[in-house]
């Protein structure tokens, strides 16, 4: 995706593409979706009419005036149109560039052990297929064989290629990038047509977008404002009448266009496409509005520690025997649990070795049967042939193992691993069968600016939540380190999704990010659950945002485009209510000064003519839209502060703003207009 921000500048065609966009959404079956505007649209037809047909009406209403009237409301839902054909129009582009990287290919399809070339539109679900070194992955898939370099840039932007294996949570690979270095094997995991990328094409082209329930909630407000204003209009003329005030029939219609909420009405589609977009140029895809907006509502954020608050690097830098063993016998036990131990840990425990000088029997591990890292069990290591079981992991894990197994824990393991985990390092327990050998320091570190981030998260009124599966003390330290709210250790996956339930329990929106198959059942309960792109397809299908930079720590920024999002739109709201009180005081005046030029007194604003009033006060109305489209698009400013500050702040600069900023700008066009007619 196109990371350079160059789609902030709108090229001229892109302009022209709005204009004529404008044009065609002018039809009453796309207008009637937004029924605020499609009121301006019934107004603007009948003048059309009684300039068209004079005589089917009584108008006193000069010809001049009518047409005056007709092209203001024509350019009020043009203005409409384009805010949001702008909106949808960078969307558009990067559609485009996306469905570059989406051209048919070649695949290379295992058929039993054959090799048959086929067109990747050809393949399904299931299907198992061969790329190589400089070739396109088909489609997505999950990775069962092998490990290669994979350039993503054509969805990602990040030029620097990345590492895909089978097993673990790097095995997810996406059709349309490159494989730059091996081969592997590749199982698909989608149908043709609904590939990561085609959801991504369809996403933010918005031909899906869906009306939030927020926005809903806003429109349904927008609607029923509408029609009390028309019923008010529409019974204004026979009860003047019958006082012997004629009011004319465009003088009705632009009073009731003034009244209704136009500018949120001709806004509020534009400032959700938007938000959805500024996730996106985010590299982050959103996968609903409601997923943007419900974000931006987060009360408490759970975050892993490994690898989101830290580096996740975590590397083994020394290993301390307990009292009774060697360092040599550590060392091996250590090795050889790590031999087939894939994980940066495990790999991490041979280069130490290997970087130690330190030897072990490689022969030992011999018909050996591995056992894989589980979350679960918090060990990993390996059943020797021979019948004995080496084991490393977390402390407490392989102490209750060894226990188990009636071996005695020696009196020092409980020191060492204190002191590491006091460093904020991960100690793990080595041990075979019912003997503990000493502990594997794994030494991680806190990302940079970590503690500004939740200071700023705790300003919105945000509690954070690190939620771990290491021990304690460990555990303590980091959150310390890191400045979050609360910690919850030795966790295990269940142990997410229980502390999400009981947050929501208490009317919380709880936001967590994750990548593994055991987080997919947490991302899914989440109200936000946000996956990174190099995670498994079981996180990112469970997940309502896909990081396509695998940055966990992202989430904090997601919140704060969504707040962004919520207060651009309730910012407007404010503004466009208010707004239409100016405008009452402009024309209620005007219109019964036409009928009654003694109510002259009630010219509060001193306008020109009765005439001259309504019309300033239409034009206001049409040109305050397009005023407001760098706004809408680009979000109002954000500064984290608690919700109930940002709206009493937001109140008082929109609100007051919106009925100062109408007083003087109809005063303004009112000396404009009346120096012209
Ligand atoms: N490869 C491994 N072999 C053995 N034990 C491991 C391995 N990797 C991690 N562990 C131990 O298992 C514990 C739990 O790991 P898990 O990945 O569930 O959580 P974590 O990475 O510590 O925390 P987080 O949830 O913050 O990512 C770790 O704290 C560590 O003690
Ligand atoms: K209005
Ligand atoms: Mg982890």
């Amino acid at each position: 995706m196109n990371r350079n921000k160059t789609n902030n500048a709108l090229s001229a065609g892109a302009l022209k593409q709005a204009v004529r966009e404008s044009f065609i959404k002018l039809n009453p079956a796309v207008m009637i979706k937004n029924p605020v505007m499609f009121v301006v649209e019934a107004g603007t037809l009948i003048v059309l009419l009684m300039i068209v047909f004079p005589r089917l009406f009584q108008s006193q209403a000069t010809m001049g005036f009518n047409i005056a009237v007709f092209f203001i409301l024509l350019f009020t839902l043009l203005f409409a149109n384009f805010a949001e054909a702008i909106a949808e129009g960078r969307g558009k582009a990067q559609a485009s560039s996306l469905k570059k990287s989406k051209q048919d290919m070649s695949a290379n399809k295992l058929v039993g052990e054959a090799v048959t070339v086929v067109s990747s539109t050809e393949l399904r679900k299931g299907d198992v297929v061969i790329v190589s070194q400089g070739e396109m992955i088909p489609g997505d898939g999950e990775v069962i064989a092998g490990l290669a370099s994979v350039d993503e840039s054509a969805i990602t932007g990040e030029s620097a290629p990345v590492i895909k294996e089978a097993g673990g949570d790097f095995s997810s690979v996406t059709g349309g990038t490159r494989v730059v270095s091996d081969q592997i094997k590749v199982r698909m995991t989608s149908e043709p047509g609904q590939s990561f990328i085609d959801r991504m094409i369809a996403l933010v082209e918005g031909a899906k977008r869906q009306k939030t329930p927020n926005e809903i909630a806003l429109s349904t407000l927008l609607i029923s404002l509408t029609i009390i204003f028309l019923i008010v209009v529409v019974t204004l003329a026979p009860i003047a009448s019958y006082l012997g005030i004629e009011l004319e029939i465009p003088i009705l219609i632009a009073l009731l266009v003034c009244l209704i909420p136009t500018t949120i009405g001709g806004l509020l589609s534009a400032i959700g496409i938007a938000g959805m977009d500024r996730v996106t140029q985010f590299n982050v895809l959103a996968m609903s509005g409601k997923a943007v907006e419900a974000a931006g509502d987060i009360n408490t954020m759970i975050l892993d520690k490994t690898g989101t608050i830290t580096f996740g690097n975590r590397m083994a830098s020394d290993l301390v025997p307990v009292a009774g063993s060697s360092i040599e016998s550590l060392s091996e036990w250590a090795a050889i649990s790590s031999l087939m131990d894939e994980t940066p840990e495990g790999r991490s425990v041979l280069e130490w070795a290997k970087k130690q000088g330190m030897s072990y029997d490689a022969a030992l591990a011999a018909g050996g049967e591995f056992v894989e890292f589980k979350a679960e069990t918090r060990m990993s290591g390996m059943d020797l042939a021979d019948g004995r079981r080496v084991r490393k992991g977390a402390v407490d894990a392989v102490r209750k193992w060894v226990a188990a197994q009636g071996g005695d824990i020696p009196p020092d393991l409980e020191q060492i691993s204190n002191t590491i985990a006091t460093l904020g390092g991960t100690p793990l327990a080595v041990a075979v069968d019912n003997r503990m050998f000493g502990v594997i320091y794994l030494k991680d570190t806190v990302k940079p600016g970590m503690k500004e981030r939740f200071d700023q998260l705790r300003e919105m009124g945000i509690k954070t939540i690190m939620c771990t599966g290491d021990n304690p003390l460990t555990a303590a330290t980091i959150a310390r380190e890191a400045g979050v709210d609360d910690f919850i250790a030795e966790a295990k996956p269940e142990d997410k999704i229980a502390v999400i339930r009981r947050e929501q329990a208490e009317g919380k929106m709880v936001a967590m990010t994750g990548d593994g198959t055991n987080d997919a059942p947490a991302l899914a309960q989440a109200d936000v659950g946000l996956a990174m792109n190099s995670g498994t397809i079981a996180a990112k299908e469970a997940a309502n945002m896909v990081d396509l930079d695998s940055d966990p720590s992202k989430i904090i920024e997601v919140v704060a485009i969504g707040k962004q999002l919520l207060m651009t739109r309730g910012a407007l709201t404010t503004f466009s209510i208010a707004n239409d009180i100016a405008k009452y005081f402009a024309i209620i005046p005007a219109m019964f000064m036409l009928a009654i030029p003694e109510m002259g007194v009630l010219n509060i604003m001193n306008l020109g003519s009765p005439l001259s009033a309504i019309l300033s006060a239409l034009i206001f109305n049409a040109i305050i839209i397009p005023l407001l489209i760098p706004l809408a698009i680009k979000g109002v400013a954000y500064k984290p502060m608690s919700g109930s500050k940002l709206l009493s702040r937001n109140v008082f600069i929109y609100g007051l703003g919106g009925v100062i900023v109408p007083f003087v700008g109809i005063k303004l066009i009112d000396f404009a207009v009346h120096l012209w007619i």
